[in-house]
Order: structure tokens, then sequence, then C-alpha cells
């Protein structure tokens, strides 16, 4: 053994002593906030109050406990010596020392708590400290960890002048390209232990507005958003009220990075793709791309919007009512009037509708007691003429004559208690209004005039009538509206998402029936309980076995035992139910379309169409929003060519542009062999360098199309022996058929609308595989995706930096021109893919040079 090696053993012995404390200070503080939890679990709760106050401390017991119990894997990973002889110990989370059982953060670190939190102030060096602007720090130590051990540790010396060929902005190379050259496992992991300072800038920028984050592939746009999104959260504790929305690209893409934030002990993020925020609809119809991106067209709002207003214009002629049995007619004058005030109001359509409602029942009220009071008058009139025909009038006058006294005849006789005028004096005419308002005939009327809608019942007719799509939608051409056009049923696409959302903000809720839905809902869950209840007395009042002798073993509980009917009441059975089923945040923020997050993250942000930013901008009204993105990667038809374009109707020019420089991911082979793709898309900002290289050049080969899906097979075969993640990326339209031939030879692989990440093999369309990474890609047939789309080649680019290590192309014909350039293998001959992943071959990438480029045809 050297003296270096002892001397590193020596290291990390003194680092495991110090590990070893943390862990046992991590074990204590978990044991607190279990017995916590479980005390506030026993509280019985009883009145709404209690049982929200018991709710609240379960919650945050129970979220305490998450983030101690996140922090178990590499609970501390870095160290920083500083000057002035200082150590500060970097960790997933802050521990204080042992009398104080808070095991909050201390932010400054000035007072050396055991560990300090990633996101504090005094973490910061660890990250932005460089050989040439040492910020104070004289080392950056890396400290490896398995099980609680310390299995390596990797120093950084600064304040001295960065070693030769290092000209990338760098800083814990050595962990960095480990962590990097590590196999996939079909999960994103946190990366607080090698972030860099480009990274940690845009981690860290105050959180008020808009910021945007340009980066090409694999700049660590998602990694940063999510640590960005936990670093929020650990700061403004106020954000964790609202939460934050974390919007991706698709269900395979959430399940990739859904490990991340929990892992770093947050619970406070919602994770969503558009197509999920519009609750009660599963959005999973598949939709033609010209037709998806019609309905993302930003026009599409004022088409929904005339849609709606065509349910405000009531008939000109009027209408006919059955009221009260009596057929009133509503002039069109008055039906006009009453739209008028209910428009004018400004609420939205099914809210307004009462006052339509109001305005057209005090109408009727009025017609139905003038129409009774001509009535009444008629026959008055007519009782009289008989009277006088017949002269008995003139005989009762003489009785009354006679019974002096007990009436005055000279009191007015239309001041009796109920003439026929009173009938339906002004005291009555609410009572009456009332009794209209329930009236069938009325509400027909009034259903007619200015229908309850939902935004499915709206979209569904309007798709489905040619004349109402004119009327809707006079800008678009014959063309255009019959893509809209189809039959009701058939479900609903992500592309219809933003229109129902965007009708659901005009419609309104309809208070009515929203309450009416809460009652039935309560009466239901009453129900439930008391049926559960019944079981249990039920249970309680069976004759207890054995209960008869007396013997041994009796149990006699049934007997003499409370049962659960005692002790609560089904009302507050239900109650606590209702509290039990809808305490996360997460599930209240998915159950509430109006449900205003504090924090937006867009991922993939380049895929969104203007009306769907019209929905994800209705769930931040305060504009708090990290928006992360690569125009060159923008494959959606109704996606973006310019952040400026997409932000301007909502926040003009209020935001701000961060960009990352430096690509993680993709070895600089690989994206030496994108250079021509990539001028052919002509994106307005420069490519990323790669930070590092393998020396595994990427390759394609011909082959023709009968043979593919045998070659393809073979090389999945092959790939997937080498160990790792692989992805085959086809044509959309052939995931199917080429996934079918591949589970031939490797019957692990995985396809379709939700593929597993986790499996040796997936076949995906470049649009499913965006935001994703695998150690090894295959494409097939590059000319179909390239033109598969009005942005075909951006796909193409997206599938071709997927790669961790190996790529490989297999083209039908001849390659499209821009990968002309990648190395050709000859036909017949197999590429060797027996290159096992990990950082062997992994060397930091200066400047690639003539090796790394491939070679010009
Ligand atoms: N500082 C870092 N330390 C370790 N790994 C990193 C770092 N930054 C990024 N990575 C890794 O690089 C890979 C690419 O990151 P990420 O997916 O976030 O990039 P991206 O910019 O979103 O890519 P794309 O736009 O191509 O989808 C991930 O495996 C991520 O964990």
């Amino acid at each position: 053994m050297t003296h270096d090696d002892d001397s590193m053993r020596a290291q990390i012995d003194g680092e495991q002593r110090h590990l070893r404390t943390l862990y046992e200070r991590l074990d204590a503080l978990r044991g607190q906030a279990a017995a916590r939890l479980a005390a506030a679990l026993r509280e019985g709760g009883g009145t709404p109050q209690a049982n929200a106050e018991r709710d609240a401390a379960v919650q945050r017991h129970a979220g305490r406990l998450a983030r101690l119990e996140a922090a178990e894997n590499g609970l501390c990973f870095g160290r920083l010596d500083l000057d002035d002889g200082e150590h500060r110990y970097i960790g997933r989370i802050g521990l204080r020392q042992e009398h104080d059982d808070t095991g909050d953060t201390d932010d400054t670190g000035r007072t050396g708590p055991p560990l300090i939190d990633w996101r504090a102030p005094a973490a910061r060096p660890f990250y932005t400290a460089t050989a040439t602007a040492p910020h104070g720090v004289r080392r950056r130590r890396h400290i490896a960890t398995r099980d609680r051990q310390v299995v390596g540790l990797d120093d950084e010396i600064l304040g001295r002048p960065p070693a030769d060929g290092q000209d990338l902005p760098v800083v814990g190379q050595a962990a960095l390209l480990a962590a990097l050259g590590a196999e996939r496992t079909g999960h994103m992991h946190d990366i607080v232990a090698t972030l860099q300072a480009e990274q940690d800038a845009v981690i860290r920028a105050p959180h008020r507005g808009v910021l945007v984050v340009q980066g090409g592939p694999g700049t660590g746009k998602t990694a940063v958003a999510l640590h960005r999104a936990a670093y929020l959260l650990y700061t403004q504790p106020r954000l964790a009220a609202g939460g934050v929305l974390v919007i991706g690209p698709s269900a395979a893409f959430l399940t990739y990075i859904e490990q991340v934030l929990p892992g770093l002990g947050e619970t406070g993020a919602v994770p969503a793709t558009v197509a999920d925020l519009f609750p009660g609809v599963s959005a999973d119809r598949v939709e033609d791309p010209a037709v998806a991106a019609l309905k993302g067209r930003a026009e599409m709002a004022a088409v929904v919007a005339a849609a709606v207003r065509e349910h405000q214009t009531p008939p000109a002629e009027g209408l006919t009512v059955e009221a009260a049995g009596e057929p009133l007619h509503l002039d069109g004058a008055t039906c006009g009037r009453a739209a008028e005030r209910a428009r004018a109001t400004g609420l939205p359509h099914n809210q307004a509708r009462r006052v339509l409602a109001r305005e057209i029942t005090a109408h009727l009220a009025r017609e139905l007691a003038e129409t009774t009071r001509r009535l009444a008058d008629r026959l008055e009139a007519d009782i009289a003429d008989v009277l006088a025909e017949s002269g008995v009038g003139a005989a009762i006058d003489a009785d009354l004559a006679a019974m002096d006294g007990v009436f005055d005849p000279t009191a007015d006789p239309t001041a009796g208690p109920a003439g026929p005028g009173d009938l339906l004096g002004p005291r009555d005419a609410p009572a009456l209004e009332r009794e209209l308002r329930q009236d069938p005939g009325v509400q027909a009327a009034v259903q007619a005039l200015w229908p309850a809608l939902t935004p499915q019942r709206l979209l569904a007719r309007l798709y489905a009538d040619p004349d109402r799509l004119r009327r809707a939608a006079p800008g678009l051409t014959a063309a255009e509206r019959s893509l809209l056009a189809r039959a009701p049923g058939g479900g609903w696409s992500p592309a219809d998402v933003p229109l129902l959302d965007e009708a659901a903000d005009l419609l309104g809720e309809d208070d009515q029936a929203t309450r009416a839905r809460a009652a039935r809902e309560h009466a239901r869950q009453v129900a439930y309980a008391q049926g559960v209840l019944d079981i249990t007395a039920g249970g309680a009042d069976r004759p207890a076995r054995n209960s008869g002798n007396g013997g041994d073993g009796g149990d006699d509980s049934g007997d003499h035992g409370l049962s659960a009917a005692d002790l609560i009441d089904a009302g507050a059975l239900a109650e606590r139910h209702r509290h039990a089923t809808t305490s996360t945040l997460a599930e209240r923020a998915r159950a509430d379309r109006t449900w205003a997050f504090g924090h937006l993250i867009v991922d993939e942000a380049q895929e969104l169409s203007p009306m769907a930013w019209r929905t994800v901008m209705r769930r931040c009204p305060g504009r708090s929003m990290t928006v992360v993105g690569d125009l060159a990667q923008t494959g959606d038809p109704a996606g973006a060519s310019s952040w400026e374009q997409v932000l301007a109707p909502h926040v003009g020019h209020r935001f701000r542009l961060a960009r990352l420089s430096v690509n993680y991911r993709t070895p600089a082979e690989i994206m030496a062999a994108t250079e021509d793709l990539l001028a052919a898309i002509g994106p307005a900002t420069p490519p990323p360098r790669s930070v590092r290289s393998t020396g595994v050049p990427p390759w394609r080969m011909g082959t023709t199309p009968a043979e593919l899906p045998q070659v393809l097979a073979e090389l999945a075969a092959a790939e997937t022996t080498a160990g790792g993640r692989l992805a085959v990326i086809v044509p959309p339209q052939r995931i199917a058929e080429l996934g079918a031939a591949i589970a031939q030879t490797v019957p692990a692989v995985c396809y379709g609308p939700r593929p597993d990440l986790t499996r040796p093999a997936v076949v995906l369309s470049a649009r499913q595989a965006k935001g994703l990474e695998f150690d090894a890609v295959l494409i097939a047939d590059p000319a179909a995706i390239a033109t598969g789309s009005a942005r075909g080649r951006n796909d193409l680019y997206v599938a071709l930096t997927r790669a961790t290590s190996r790529l490989g192309v297999v083209h039908t014909g001849p390659p499209p021109a821009e990968l002309a350039r990648i190395t050709p293998l000859p036909r017949g001959h197999r590429p060797a893919v027996a290159q096992p992943a990990g950082d062997a071959h992994v060397k930091p990438a200066g400047r690639p040079d003539a090796a790394d480029r491939p070679a010009r045809p």
C-alpha cells in the first residue's frame, strides 16, 4: 500500500466517522417525526375544525417524515474547506446539532451545522467556485457514498489555474463524468451532487415573473427545472400551499421524471401533461396531426367564444311558454332585453343564465298576473250582468238591509279581504316567481333561450354541426372547418383539452348544478357511511360465540363492547372520509380546474400550442413561471418558433431569458453527427458543447425496406446484450409493426402509448422519445421521420440526440443528405456493440478533434 493509498484511506475513515454521526442524527429525527405523526393520527377530531387541524398536523408530520426518508441515499455528498479554516458539509437536507430538535437547515452555515442543505446560500460555492474564482474556497470535495458507506473522495484544489485542455466551465469533473457515464435505469435521478454553475444560476434565479431557459439537447433543462421546483418550495414555503405544477410532454416522460422531486424530499409538486389539465376528461383519442395543429391555433379561442355567444342569442320572433298551464308568449324584444341584461353582467355564460332566468320569470309573473286580473275582471263583470238580468241583486240588497247591524252597507265592497284584484298583489309576486322558476314549461323556455352548457356539450355540438361551425369560425377555410367536423362521441384528444378549458372559462360553473351535485354526493357518502355503521352494528349485534355457556375462550364483546355506531354518526363518518380522501395537494389540485398554482414549470415548452399556453397560463394567475425548452427540437406543428411570439400575448416582453450551453448527455461524437441536420433546421442559437467524449463514433447502415424489420431485430438483440437501455426510434406509423419484429429477438421489448422505460428495449416515435434518454439508440428509416411532418427534421434531431453512449442509423435507400457524413458500415457488416456503459472510455471533451468528427464521404 502506498503512502497515497494510506492517506486516502485515512481521509475516507475520517469522512466515514462524520457520516455516521449524520445518519445517527437523521435516524433520531425520523423517530421523532414518526412519533409525532402517530400521535396526530390518534387525535380524535370530531368537529370539522378539529378534523381540519388534525389533517393539517398529519400532513405536516408526514411531509417531514417523507423529507427525512428521501435523504437516506447520498445524505451528504460534498464538503467545502474555506480559506479561514471552516469546513462545510453539503447534503440533501440541513441538519442541526442534536440539542436542536427541529432539524431544520441553518441557512448561513456560520454556526457550523453538521450538514447544510444544498439549497442554502452557504452551500452555493460548492456549485459556483472555480479554480480562477474560488469564492474563498480552498478545496471542494465530492464524497461518493453507497448504503451509508463512503466509497470514494474526489478533491479539487481551487485557486490554481485550470488544467490543460479543460476549456469547459465544469466543476467536480470526475464526479460529473462518473454520473454521466453510469448506465441509464429508465428513471431520471437528481443531480444535487454535481450541479454546474450555469445550472445553479437558473435554479436560484429570483422567482418572480417568467424565466425562460433555452438550451440544446442534454443541457440539463429538465433536471434544472425540477431542481428549481425543489429550490423554490424550500426557499418560498408559502408556495407549498398552492403547489408547483410541472408540465411535461407525455405520460412516459412524467414517469421518467417521477422520482426526482420525491427523491429531493418535495411532495408539493404536481406533474401533468396539458392533456391532464381538464378534470374528468381523459384525453386519449388519437387525432390526425393536421387537426391537432388547427385546434392549437390562437384563433380557436375566438371560435369557441363565438360558439358560446351563439347560445346567447334568442330567436327574433320570441317563443311561447307553457307556464302554470297557461300558454304565454314571450316576444322577441323581451327575450332580447333579458339576454342583453345577462350579457351585460360580464359573468360567465352559466352564471349569467340566472340573470336571464330572473328577467324571464319576472316578466312571465307579470304576464300571468295581468292575465289572471283580466280573467277576474271579466268574471266579475259577467256575474254582475247575470245578477242584474235576474233581479237577484235587488233581493240580496233587501236581505242585507234586514240584517241590520251585521253588515255595514256603506262599507266599500272592494276593500274586502280578498278582492280579485288583490289575488296577485305585490306581496304575492315573489312567491309566484319562485313557483314559475320551478315550472317545467318555464325551465324549458330558459333552456331554449340560454341553455345551461358544459364544455363537452358545447364542443360536441360545434363539431357536429357544419352550419354552427361556419357561423362560429368564419375566418377558417371550408377545408379547415371540415377538419374539425366530427360526430359526437368517441372521446377527446389532447388537442381538445385547451378548447374544453377555453369553453369552461367562458361558461363558468353552473353553480346550481354543482351545488346539487355536491349535495347528492354528500348524501351518497352519508348513506354509504350509514351502511358501514349498519354492518359494524350488525356484527356487534350478532350473538357472541360460546356466550351461552360461560365457557372458556368465549368472546362476549358482541354483548357489551362498543360498536362504531356508538362512537360516531353517519354524517360525521362521511365528513371524516371526505377529509381523508381529498387531503393531498396533488389530488385537490388535479380535481380543481380553477386551482391557482404558486409556480408553474413548463418542460419541453416549445411543444405547446398557442391554445395550450392559454390553458397553462390560467393555472398560474401570478405568472411565476419557469419555462424550459429548445426551439430546435419543436416537433408539434402548432409548437413554438420563438419565445417572444408565444409569450407576448400573456406577459408581453416581461420575461427573462437564460441559456444553457453545455450538453451533458450526448457525447461529442454524436453531436458532431448532428451538425449538418442542425444547420438545415437553422436554429437561432448555437448548439451546446458536449462535456464528454466516448470514442465511440455513431454509424449508419443501408438496407432494403423488406429487410428493415429483420435487420432491426438483429441489431436490437445485439445492443441489448451490451447492457443498459436501448431505444429504437421509428416512424410513428410503424411502431407496432417494427415493435412486433423486434419482439421476436428481444421478447422484453416494450412499445405502445405508455411504454415502460425500465425495460431493456423500447420502440418509440421521435415525439414519444422527447425529453428521454437511453444508453443506446437505433434510428430506423430516418428519411421517413424527417419527411413525416412539417417539422420532421426537428423530430429527427430529437431522435439523434437521445443516446448517452451509442447511436446507429438504419436507412432504406440513400440516407437523408444531412446524415450522409455519419460513418457508413459496409453492407452485411454489423457494428461492434459490446461497449459496456460506464466511464471507462469517457474523457472530458475538449474541442471536438478530427477523430471525433464524422468523416466526409
Ligand atoms: N450537472 C449535472 N450532473 C450530472 N448529470 C447531469 C447534469 N446536468 C445534466 N445531467 C444529466 O444529463 C442528462 C440530460 O439532462 P436533461 O434531460 O435534463 O437535459 P435536457 O436539456 O432536458 O435535454 P433534452 O432537451 O434533450 O430533453 C440527464 O441524464 C441529466 O441527469
